[in-house]
């Protein structure tokens, strides 16, 4: 997606330890029109799945989202990386190590908001080591909905998670993928999609 690269060239910044940085318009600051954009591109690559439901994982997928949920019309529901006392009932749960936290959380879901029915379709503002949509993909198996794939807005593609969950063979689209990139003079290079 033409408009995400030239975003990412002009605002991302890349740091040691393979982080990109884009907290100028994707996951401090939000730039809502951005969003929006992404929001479409989602709905049009997603268009013939019949979602009903798009799951997302705190903190930073709930946004994009959202936002996303306006095209496809349906209600967001995103898993819990901390155990709260106003869930009630039972839940989902599966463990997933956090990228940029360095620790191992217990995800929930609430099995009120996740079931037999479904078509699920995950969103997150990052793919890396495949982590996060691993755990969210476990949750939508133990839940019986159905899987119909996943978006995201960044992949790292010279990370292993991209290619992870191709090889489950989850319908993956990711609006940006970026090839590498270079901290010590800043360049990004991205996959010809
Ligand atoms: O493919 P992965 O290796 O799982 O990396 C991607 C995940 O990493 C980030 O979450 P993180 O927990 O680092 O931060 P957040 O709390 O800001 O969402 C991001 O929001 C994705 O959910
Ligand atoms: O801001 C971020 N930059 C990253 O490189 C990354 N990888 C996973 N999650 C991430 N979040």
């Amino acid at each position: 997606m033409k408009l995400l690269e030239d975003r990412i060239r002009r605002d991302g910044v890349v740091k040691e330890g393979n982080v990109l940085k884009v907290d100028r318009f994707l996951n401090h600051q939000m730039d809502i029109e951005l969003f929006q954009e992404i929001g479409k591109e989602f709905k049009r690559r997603f268009a013939n799945e019949n979602v009903n439901k798009i799951l997302t994982i705190e903190a930073s997928g709930i946004g994009i989202a959202c936002i996303a949920a306006e095209s496809f019309h349906v209600p967001v529901v995103f898993a819990k990386k901390t155990q709260t006392k106003n869930i009630a009932g039972e839940v989902y749960t599966t463990q997933v190590e956090s990228f940029t936290h360095g620790r191992i959380y217990d995800i929930i879901v609430s099995k009120e908001f996740l079931g037999k029915g479904d078509r699920v379709l995950l969103i997150d503002d990052f793919l890396a080591n495949g982590k996060a949509l691993e755990g969210l993909a476990q949750l939508v198996q133990d839940s019986g909905a159905e899987l119909v794939g996943a978006g995201v807005v960044i992949e790292k593609g010279f990370q292993r998670g991209g290619d992870a969950i191709r090889a489950k063979g989850i319908h993956l689209e990711s609006l940006a993928i970026v090839e590498s990139m270079n901290d010590k003079t800043g360049e990004i290079v991205f996959r010809e999609q």
